[in-house]
């Protein structure tokens, strides 16, 4: 795979780190996720995003435990910490210290706000980073409040995979360079960065209106989401005028006698009017006239429907793992490399501290030694049932 040989250490945290560290191991590298020791590992205990990894335990509270981190650290490749601004520097863990004792170390930061600026020692979550990065301001329908989309776009793309876009940027710079560096990603930055196109295209005319009339932002009737005779929903996207035609067509209308597609003061009018249509058929009825047209029209599928659907299928899009759960298979897919995602179960709180430590070089007496000095803990498969 094409990160194969690669080491990290991911510092157990929410969401996007977790995510950040399941694409590279996904990719083939050797991901250790540093977690607390099961009494107080609640964000290990619920990380559902550990696959392909292993777990040590380690208490880096401890001198002796940010000693392993810092030993570990001398043989990986790359550290991703999701904490705030100063915990690690409190630990003696920061970069100066990291990057002095491995100058090959690519040391990730992953964090909300940054390690710099006012709110660098701040708490906060998804929606706040969306809404500091002026993206939230766009998202929402007409008379509506501002609207986050569950945590996707600020934790999971504009902080784990910007994250890992950087690690690999940083990776591939270091194959040349022989060196490492630090890395700040923040999911404020991430997400602002992901959205370049919102801020890059504020004088073309596409954001005129205000939020929800716009032709992206659910105020054209033909970028839409119907809902259908069966309760189900149908997406529109019909934007360029050879695809609007076959959405009127399978629409049973006739373009004579319809406003013309971009004419604003009728979107709310032409909205009712599809909407009655689609509430008049299921959504297989509706896929049945659509698909293998250009219309741009698909169904809006469940977890389920999405796993089962055909083309879905025919890609091989979802995986199943050895406990029969069902995800995402990792993207893109890559001719040669492609990642080679773990059927295994997620990783028990401390299921491989031994081993990982023997890895990295300690030996078995160190290792009891750190164990009775509640250090580390090995493996504690009690706390994970
Ligand atoms: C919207 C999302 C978050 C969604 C997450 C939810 C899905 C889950 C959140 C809570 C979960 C529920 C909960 O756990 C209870 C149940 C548990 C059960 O097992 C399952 C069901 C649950 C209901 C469970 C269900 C779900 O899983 C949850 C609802 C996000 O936006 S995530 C993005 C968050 N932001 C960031 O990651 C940015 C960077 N980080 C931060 O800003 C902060 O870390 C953060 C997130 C604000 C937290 O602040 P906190 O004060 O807690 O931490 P820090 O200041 O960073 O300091 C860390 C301290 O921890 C010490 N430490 C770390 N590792 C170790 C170790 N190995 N040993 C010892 N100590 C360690 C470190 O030294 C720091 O200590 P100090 O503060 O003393 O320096």
């Amino acid at each position: 795979m094409a990160l194969s040989g690669v080491r990290v250490l991911e510092l157990a945290g929410l969401a996007p780190a977790p995510l950040c560290g399941m694409i590279l191991a996904d990719f083939g590298a050797q991901v250790v996720r540093v977690d607390r020791l099961s009494q107080s590992a609640v964000t290990s205990a619920a990380d559902v995003q550990a696959r392909g990894k292993r777990s040590l335990a380690l208490d880096l509270k401890r001198q002796q435990g940010a000693a392993v981190l810092r030993r570990l650290c001398r043989g990986a490749d790359v550290l991703i910490e999701p904490f705030r601004h100063g915990v690690m520097e409190r630990l003696g863990l920061g970069p100066e210290v990291l990057l002095q004792e491995n100058p090959r170390l690519i040391y990730a930061r992953l964090t909300g706000f940054g390690q710099t600026g006012k709110y660098a020692q701040s708490a906060g979550h998804d929606i706040n980073y969306l809404a500091l990065s002026g993206v939230l301001s766009k998202l929402g329908r007409k008379n509506e409040n501002p609207y986050a989309p569950v945590n996707l776009l600020a934790d999971f793309a504009g902080g784990g995979v910007m994250c890992a876009l950087g690690i690999v940027t940083a990776l591939f710079e270091r194959s040349r360079s022989g060196r490492g560096q630090v890395i700040d990603a923040s999911m404020v930055e991430g997400v602002a960065y992901l959205s370049s196109f919102l801020w890059k295209s504020q004088k073309v005319g596409l954001w005129n209106q205000p939020r929800g009339e716009n032709l992206l932002d659910s105020g054209a009737p033909f970028y839409e989401v119907y809902r259908t005779s069966d309760g189900k929903f149908m997406a529109v996207g019909a934007i360029e005028p050879k695809f609007y035609n076959q959405l009127i067509k399978g629409l049973g209308l006739n373009m004579d006698e319809l406003p013309g597609q971009m004419s604003l003061g009728h979107w709310p009018e032409m909205k009712k009017k599809f909407a009655s249509i689609f509430a008049q058929k299921t959504q297989a009825e509706w896929c049945s006239i659509f698909d293998s047209t250009d219309a741009c029209v698909t169904p809006v599928l469940s977890f389920d429907d999405a796993a089962s659907h055909q083309h879905n299928k025919e890609r091989g899009s979802f995986i199943t793992n050895d406990l029969g759960e069902i995800s995402p298979r990792p993207a893109p897919v890559l001719s040669r490399t492609p990642a080679v995602p773990s059927c295994k179960r997620e990783p028990f709180i401390g299921e491989h501290t031994e081993e990982i430590l023997l890895e990295y070089g300690f030996t078995k007496q160190e290792i009891a030694k750190l164990c009775s000095d509640k250090a580390i803990e090995l493996k504690n498969l009690k706390a994970n049932l």
